[in-house]
Order: C-alpha cells, then structure tokens, then sequence
C-alpha cells in the first residue's frame, strides 16, 4: 500500500514522510482518520507494536483509507504540520502508505514541458498518439497472431505488477491497444514512457 501521488502534490508527502521517518518513537497522540487527525491518548511502545504487528510501527490502512495513523508527541510540530496539510487536503482522497513504502516510494509527477519534448516526442514519432481529451498516449500493435500478442501482455503484465503501473489495454487476436497515463496525477508521468517504451522494445524482439 503505497503513499498516493496526490498525498505528494498536495505536500503531504513531505508531512507524511516526516512523520513517517519519525513512526518508530515511543509513543504517540494524534491519530489520522479517514476524516483527518485527531488528538488521541493511545501510546505505544515500539517492542509491543513491533511484538504485535510485525512492522515497527502499525498503520491501520484498510483498502484505499487510512483508518489511523499515530504520530509520536515529541513531534508535534511535524503532526501540526501534516494536520495542516490534511486539513486543506481533500479528505474525500483515497490515501494507502506504509512507513517503508512512504519512505522509499519515489513519487512520479506529471511530465514536465522538457520531458514532453524529451521523452514523449520519441514515442509520438514511433506511432504512438495522444488521445483526445485527455493527458494519455495511444497505440495499437499487430502481432503475427494470438500466441505474440498475449506473450507481449504477459510481459507488460509483469512490468506493471513490479513498477505498480497498469496499462489500460484491449486485445483481440493479434491485435494489443494499448492507451496509457497515470491516474494519480491524472496525466502522462515517466512511468507511463517506461511502460511504452518497453513495449516498443518488446515489439521489435517479437517481429
Ligand atoms: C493503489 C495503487 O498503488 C495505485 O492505484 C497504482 C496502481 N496502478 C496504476 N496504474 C496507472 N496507470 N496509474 C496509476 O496511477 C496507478 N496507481
């Protein structure tokens, strides 16, 4: 469960980062809720959290929303902080972290203008195209039949498992669509040029 891309655009994932860093202290007074932190007596100690949950320190997150995170005391100031951040960040926003995944997750961001020109111009000029209305790529690939085009999805398939990135994709015989961009920051980020530019590779070790 992995700290969504919107907690960064709205700077909680620096505040949560902060905080996330500091989840191993002794003992603790705010508690997040799907509706936003709130002050809360329960202290833990790390032995009992780690005795109990495994982790270092429990994160009560169920499907898509945290159901309580607790911040140490001794970091009030970066619980203010993260509060203040909550508290003007949409709390109808489906957010998932884990203290590890918060920390090392490296956050993807919509591409920049640079980027487009870089790293998306490349992928237009091999037949991919942007679709309509929306901040996505398109492409359609042949294959020489059915057994190519599901090897060439089994492959994506892996990828997105690993990199937490999944193409929206049709497939009929041998032919894979394949349209892509990235929900949580609603555009193109460098995961989706990864994505595709493993598919053109991918396609020419096919044919
Ligand atoms: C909760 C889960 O980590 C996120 O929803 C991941 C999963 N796969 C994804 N795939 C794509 N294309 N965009 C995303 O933003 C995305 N986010």
């Amino acid at each position: 469960m992995l700290l969504t891309n919107k907690c960064a655009q709205h700077g909680l994932g620096m505040g949560f980062q902060k905080v996330a860093s500091l989840l191993n202290k002794r003992t603790y007074s705010w508690v997040v809720t799907a509706a936003g932190l709130k002050l809360t007596t329960k202290t833990f100690n790390a032995a009992e959290s780690r005795g109990k949950w495994g982790g270092s320190v429990p994160l009560w997150c169920s499907n898509r929303y945290v159901s309580s995170v607790l911040y140490p005391t001794s970091t009030k100031a970066a619980a203010t902080a993260a509060t203040g951040v909550i508290s003007n960040y949409n709390r109808q926003q489906a957010l998932t972290l884990t203290t590890k995944a918060a920390t090392k997750r490296k956050m993807v961001a919509k591409l920049t203008e640079q980027e487009r020109c870089e790293k998306l111009q490349p992928l237009l000029d091999a037949g991919w195209t942007l679709v309509e209305g929306r901040d996505a790529i398109y492409k359609e690939f042949q294959l020489k039949d059915f057994n190519q085009a599901f090897s060439l999805m089994t492959g994506v398939a892996l990828l997105a498992e690993k990199i937490n990135h999944h193409p929206e994709w049709f497939n009929c015989y041998n032919k894979v669509q394949v349209t892509l961009s990235t929900h949580d920051v609603n555009g193109l980020s460098s995961q989706d040029i990864r994505m595709a530019n493993y598919l053109e590779a991918q396609v020419k070790l096919l044919n």
